[in-house]
């Protein structure tokens, strides 16, 4: 959890200093007042990830060269600065070189949005991206090999697009694929297996109904990743781009035995949406014996009571909970948030509410 939180040239905040209980807090606020940049600050503080940008240059403040960000996740007081020099990390006044040995002892993040969704109606890309977020964040291995695949997967992408691929640096780049493909094939079926019992009791417990929920790692090749990426290498030179491997993968949602994209009605998607994210914060903290941090934005408005009350009993209660809503009578009717710190903010101020 967090304390203190303070922006420089972040989005729409020239500066801020936010100080912050334990239980989190509630920021309220019309439309584009800055309530997502500060969950977005805080996701990148402690993963060095935004869901909305992967491009760091576009979080600087208009106009200005760069931005930073620092805070004390887990008492760790850290610092994440980007300039047109590139990115600079710092945790415990000891400069990290590497995203990745930044990332190695960072705290860990649930983000829940309305885009979530599109977890379930969305392109494979969006699950894909998902498993990524968890595995990333409870084994370094998931990190790198999920980067390196990524890294090689460009390079042989834009060897396909060439009129006469050669060979031999097909085959190179092919060998880091099925290196690192075959650890991240391997651990998402397994976080897949852990993920899909918590998932279930969330989308019971959050419908009130016997709604069976099922997850399936369904992977875009076959066990042998060699093999498949040799089967398909005519393919792949007509069409010019790489069609197996993890980044082809599907998680496959199933409510009833059914594709949940096309029979699931509206509200069995939305709860089973809120169940991946709740499934994805108890195995974070399962694994690692401490609750995330939960950002939730602009979800509890959108909830009807009973689903908001279902909602509330499954965050962990010790959880910081940081919560944005243009609203705040909603509230009212949620106990267990009643006595959470409320900052309003307006065109980038903030101001405390009294609760
Ligand atoms: N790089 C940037 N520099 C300056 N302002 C920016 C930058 N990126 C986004 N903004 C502006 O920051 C404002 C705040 O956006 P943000 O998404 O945080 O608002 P919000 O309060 O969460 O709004 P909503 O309730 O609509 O989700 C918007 O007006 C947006 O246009």
């Amino acid at each position: 959890m967090l304390s203190t939180l303070r922006l420089l040239d972040f989005r729409c905040f020239p500066t801020l200093d936010l100080q912050v209980p334990p239980g989190g807090a509630v920021l309220t606020g019309d439309n584009a007042q800055g309530k997502t940049s500060i969950l977005e600050a805080i996701c990148l503080l402690v993963r060095l990830h935004s869901p909305r940008t992967h491009r760091m240059a576009t979080l600087a403040r208009f106009g200005s060269g760069g931005f930073g960000i620092a805070g004390d996740p887990w008492q760790s007081e850290r610092q994440v600065r980007h300039s047109r020099e590139g990115l600079f990390l710092k945790a415990d006044d000891e400069a990290r070189a590497s995203q990745s040995s930044y990332l190695e002892d960072g705290g860990l993040i649930v983000w829940m949005g309305n885009e979530d969704l599109d977890l379930v109606r969305g392109p494979g890309e969006g699950r894909r991206r998902y498993l990524d977020f968890i595995g990333s964040q409870l084994s370094t291995d998931y990190r790198r090999s999920a980067s390196r695949y990524r890294q090689a997967l460009r390079a042989k992408n834009l060897l396909l697009k060439q009129a006469r691929p050669r060979d031999a640096e097909l085959l190179a780049y092919e060998e880091i694929l099925v290196e690192h493909g075959t650890v991240v094939m391997r651990l998402r079926a397994q976080l897949v297996a852990d993920l899909s019992p918590l998932a279930a009791t969330a989308q019971r417990d959050i419908s009130g109904k016997d709604e069976p929920l099922t997850l399936h790692y369904l992977p875009a090749s076959g066990p042998d990743l060699r093999e498949s990426m040799l089967q398909a290498r005519e393919r792949e030179t007509r069409l010019r781009q790489a069609v197996v491997g993890p980044h082809r993968d599907e998680l496959d949602l199933r409510v009833h035995g059914m594709p949940a994209s096309q029979f699931a009605s509206e509200g069995q998607q939305r709860t089973l949406a809120l169940s991946l994210k709740l499934a994805q914060g108890q195995l974070l903290t399962l694994r690692r014996g401490a609750p995330p941090i939960y950002l939730l934005d602009d979800i509890f408005g959108e909830l009807d009571p009973s689903r908001r009350n279902a909602l509330m009993h499954h965050l962990p209660a010790n959880a910081q909970k940081w919560i944005t809503t243009t609203h705040l009578d909603w509230l009212e009717e949620t106990p267990e948030l009643r006595e959470l710190v409320r900052y309003r903010l307006d065109s980038g101020h903030v101001k405390d509410i009294p609760i």
